[in-house]
């Protein structure tokens, strides 16, 4: 008897062949309607845009203003310490990437020279201090700066607006501004993916995030007030097999201006295998990736982004 073959359920919804110019923006506003339709609606738009190009705006995030301004102006003040405050809790020092980053101490993309922003990072904690005790091969305790009264409380307050114990790493960013000649090799961030399931960054009104589509031109992903910019990481993708994308993107700040920005990497649990869904897989589709745990997968790409500047600490 012959089967007929059976298509797999997330390639039921096609791919568009044409490459994306712009990335779309989805109102989250009506995400808890009593109506299915609506949601359904929703999912769909939602959906589109994880097939398509990897990318999308939201608005009506329902993430305060205040929390982001003090999370913002906590940042400001983080950067302007002295740099010896700064360096006390550099990221080499710390278990598992939680801290300060110099300028050029991360080079995301191995072509380049060193990435150009200075960076914060943590895990989750609770408001007492509390981390995920179940964090595998990402357990480590959040570091933070001496005497920056309300920095923490600022950050924190973001990070629990977005989101209850996840999985995940929040960073604050800072591009100074690359004026005169510009080395191509050293970029605000170099062209990558994101390594867990989807990241969410609010930027400020400083263009320099670019997304490259699937034609190799990069796209502006403009700021546009008010709105968060999703987009999807290697964790969904080796998932979905592929079929929901993990787009390449980096920050370019030729703009004259400081540039700050906060993105929040939600990642699945860090003891989970990245197996790609059987509704993903098919004779025609094999599984791409090879299986690992998800802790793995993003400390292992941590390792490789920060290994040029390991030897200096
Ligand atoms: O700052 C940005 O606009 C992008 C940051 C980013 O891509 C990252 O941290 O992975
Ligand atoms: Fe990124």
């Amino acid at each position: 008897m012959t089967s007929t073959p059976k298509r797999p359920l997330l390639l039921a919804s096609a791919r568009t062949e044409s490459a994306f110019e712009e990335i779309p923006i989805i109102n989250l506003e009506h995400i808890d309607s009593k109506d299915p339709t609506i949601r359904r609606a929703l999912a769909d738009e939602i959906r589109d845009a994880c097939v398509n190009v990897g990318f999308f705006y939201v608005k009506n995030h329902g993430i305060p203003a205040e929390i982001v301004s003090a999370a913002v102006s906590a940042a400001k003040r983080f950067f302007a310490l002295p740099l010896p405050v700064k360096q006390a809790i550099d990221i080499h020092k710390s278990a598992n990437f939680k801290g300060y980053t110099a300028l050029l101490g991360e080079n995301t993309n191995p072509e380049n020279r060193g990435d150009l922003h200075e960076g914060f990072d943590l895990g989750w904690e609770d408001a007492s201090g509390t981390s995920r005790s179940d964090d595998g091969a990402m357990t480590g305790e959040n570091v933070w700066p001496e005497d920056l009264p309300g920095f923490k409380d600022a950050v924190l307050a973001y990070y629990h607006a977005a989101t209850t114990k996840p999985a995940a790493i929040m960073r604050l960013l800072y591009y100074p501004p690359q004026t005169g000649e510009v080395d191509d090799r050293v970029q605000g961030i170099g062209a990558h993916t994101d390594y867990e399931c989807f990241t969410m960054l609010w930027q400020d009104d400083v263009p320099a995030l670019q997304v490259l589509n699937n034609a190799g031109k990069w796209i502006d992903a403009v700021p546009i007030p008010g709105t968060l910019v999703v987009n999807l990481g290697d964790q969904l993708a080796r998932w979905t097999n592929d079929v929901f994308k993990s787009t390449v993107h980096r920050a370019v700040n030729r703009s004259g201006v400081e540039r700050y920005s906060i993105p929040l990497f939600f990642g699945t649990d860090y003891n989970v295998k990245l197996e790609a869904l059987p509704s993903c897989v098919s004779e025609e589709f094999p599984p791409k990736y090879e299986v690992v745990t998800a802790g793995e997968y993003v400390k292992s790409r941590l390792e490789a982004t920060y290994a040029h500047s390991k030897a200096e600490h």
